[in-house]
């Protein structure tokens, strides 16, 4: 990204706070301004105490200097407050932002950026654009200010010694600007490493089952010995490069105070300069020393920002490739019949030139239960993703209630459809609110109903805390089965017109995922149920089934008819037939 426009977006992040913003600059411009009228106090002391000196003239200049000074104490504590206050708010609201805008994004965006790396942006780098726009901006305006209110009366004093004094400056710059390309470059491999280790600790901790079973702990160590090693090696290198130019920098500017001591000396003895002039641009000359040397740092935040601004606007412009169009329609749940209809559709992954879905056609009535069953790999997970629309389909191939479903808005597509994914997912809080978590007002009799459904019930009352035991992470102190059947009670208790199950009673036994399938595809209310599974027995308990295979519906039709006929279903029934009679 260019200068110009990592300007204008700090610009935007400061924007909403300009208020606290203005403050703080204008109190680090009082603060100046006072800054520059103290050494003018103490001029007139030297020059009129060298003559006559009383106690009363001393007090008459020691009192306004520790008044003026007092307030500038004062002033200069509010301006940090207020300019610290503007980096606070900006790091919420890019936190907010950052966060609401991951929720808009499409589940493949988190196939391909990993956890560790979003933390890694969301946390590390909006911490450096925080002290950029809180410590770079105060540093920034109080040298800028320093500079234009000292400056002019330095050389109101005396040309010749001002202008000796800042013949360091243009080397100073020329210091910065060599330099500063090689500090970002080496900042952006520091937080590029840092991503790289947030992703493995965050894989390593999600994946410890696996880690140990394979005992892969050496292996797993020497992966991280070596992610921190880089960054180790990144960081140096970019300490190498601050801690040689910052004391340069600092260094230069003590040469300033060191070419007035020389020059005024000889202009003292000839004359031309007063003992007050002489101390007064010495005084000035150290005032501008510390904003000077302060300038290092304030060009490393300014740098660590530049990069982290890179890679948080790498989220925030993202455009999330599945959204509402602008006249979506609105459908209510309730009014949702639950008719799903495939027409030639077809689907391949990005970065996939083959076909994982194949001219695709179908017609559910609402209130049937489907079971689709097929091979490993055959397209199932990928067809029951398309209905919620968690992938890019493209327009004119599925339909719900014969409406274009990606005409619907995407909020009531589903709203009418409650999927059970494969990966049984649960939340680290109790089991009733994992259960509510589509409607968290849900009172416990709901929660109790979608439970009994999903024949999880009995087990939850034998649990310490009933509905209220808390879920470990990932819901390891359930067993897969429980899991599964609480993860099922979620979705019951949404109550919507149509329900997918994928895979989702793979851990619990055939007869209780068929009396599950019974109850939910029962009942007055019926809805339209997709269930897919390799449990064959609990399939052939739908009304129609669909057999898949590289992508294509290859066999429609009841249990009944399909194992009269020859083909993939009958063939699976035999295996199934065989294993059960082993089993
Ligand atoms: N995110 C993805 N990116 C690229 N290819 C994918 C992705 N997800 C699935 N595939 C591929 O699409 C094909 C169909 O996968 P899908 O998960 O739909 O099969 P499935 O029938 O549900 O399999 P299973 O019975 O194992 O769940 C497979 O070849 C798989 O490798």
């Amino acid at each position: 990204m260019a200068t110009s426009r990592r300007l204008a977006k700090l610009g935007s992040y400061l924007r909403p706070h300009w208020r606290d913003a203005a403050l703080g600059v204008g109190a680090l411009f009082t603060v100046n301004g006072l800054g520059v009228y103290i050494p003018l106090l103490i001029r007139s002391a030297v020059d009129r105490l060298s003559s006559e000196f009383t106690i009363n003239q001393v007090l008459g200049y020691i009192v306004p200097v520790v008044c003026l000074t007092s307030a500038m104490w004062l002033i200069r504590m509010a301006s940090r407050i207020w300019l610290f206050g503007v980096g606070r708010q900006v790091e919420f609201d890019l936190k907010q932002n950052i966060f609401e805008h991951l929720l808009r994004l499409e589940p493949s965006y988190f196939a391909t950026n990993t956890a560790g790396d979003l933390i890694s942006r969301a946390t590390s780098d909006v911490d450096n654009i925080r002290r950029l726009l809180g410590f770079a901006v105060l540093s920034l305006a109080n040298t800028f200010f320093a500079y234009t209110l000292t400056l002019p009366i330095m050389l109101s004093i005396n040309v010749d010694l001002t202008l000796a004094s800042l013949t360091v400056y243009p080397l100073m710059f020329l210091l910065v600007h060599l330099y500063s390309e090689k500090l970002r470059n080496q900042q952006a491999r520091v937080q590029e490493k840092i991503s790289d280790i947030s992703g493995l600790i965050q894989e390593d901790v999600s994946g410890m089952a696996l880690i140990k079973i394979y005992a892969q702990e050496d292996n797993e160590r020497r992966a991280f010995a070596e992610k921190n090693q880089r960054l180790l090696g990144a960081n140096l290198e970019l300490a190498r490069t601050r801690n040689t130019i910052f004391p340069l920098i600092g260094g230069l500017a003590s040469v300033s105070s060191l070419i007035i001591i020389w020059l005024g000396a000889t202009k003292i003895a000839d004359g031309s300069l007063s003992v007050g002039n002489f101390v007064t641009l010495l005084i000035y000359v150290e005032r501008l020393v510390f904003p000077t040397a302060l300038l290092g740092f304030t060009i490393t935040a300014y740098q660590r920002g530049e990069v982290s601004i890179d890679r948080i606007e790498a989220i925030l412009s993202t455009q999330p490739k599945i959204a509402d169009e602008l006249n979506a329609i609105h459908l209510a749940p309730e009014n949702v019949k639950g008719k799903i209809t495939a027409r030639n559709f077809s689907f391949s992954y990005p970065q996939r030139n083959t076909l994982v879905l194949d001219n695709i056609n179908f017609e559910i009535e609402p209130g049937e239960t489907i079971s689709i069953v097929g091979a490993i790999g055959s397209g199932k997970t990928t067809l029951a993703n398309s209905l919620p629309r968690l992938l890019d389909i493209a327009p004119g191939q599925l339909f719900l209630d014969g409406i274009d479903i990606t005409k619907i808005a995407i909020a009531d597509l589903r709203g009418a459809i409650a999927y059970v994914p494969q990966d049984s997912f649960l939340f680290s809080t109790t089991i009733r609110n994992n259960i509510r978590y589509a409607d968290p007002l849900a009172e416990i009799q709901e929660v109790e109903a979608a439970s009994k459904s999903a024949q999880i019930h009995p087990e939850i009352m034998n649990f310490p805390a009933t509905y209220e035991t808390i879920v470990g992470e990932r819901g390891i102190t359930l067993s897969g089965g429980q899991r599964q059947r609480t993860a099922l009670a979620r979705a019951m208790l949404v109550d919507a017109p149509v329900l997918i199950l994928d895979d989702a009673l793979s851990s619990v036994d055939n007869q209780t995922a068929t009396a599950i399938l019974r109850n939910i595809s029962g009942g007055t209310t019926r809805k339209t149920v997709i269930f897919i599974t390799h449990q064959l027995s609990a399939a052939a308990a739908a009304d129609r089934i669909f057999v898949m295979d590289k992508g294509q519906i290859v066999q429609i039709g009841t249990h009944m008819d399909l194992v009269q006929k020859p083909g993939l279903y009958r063939t699976l029934w035999s295996q199934h037939q065989v294993e059960e009679l082993l089993h």
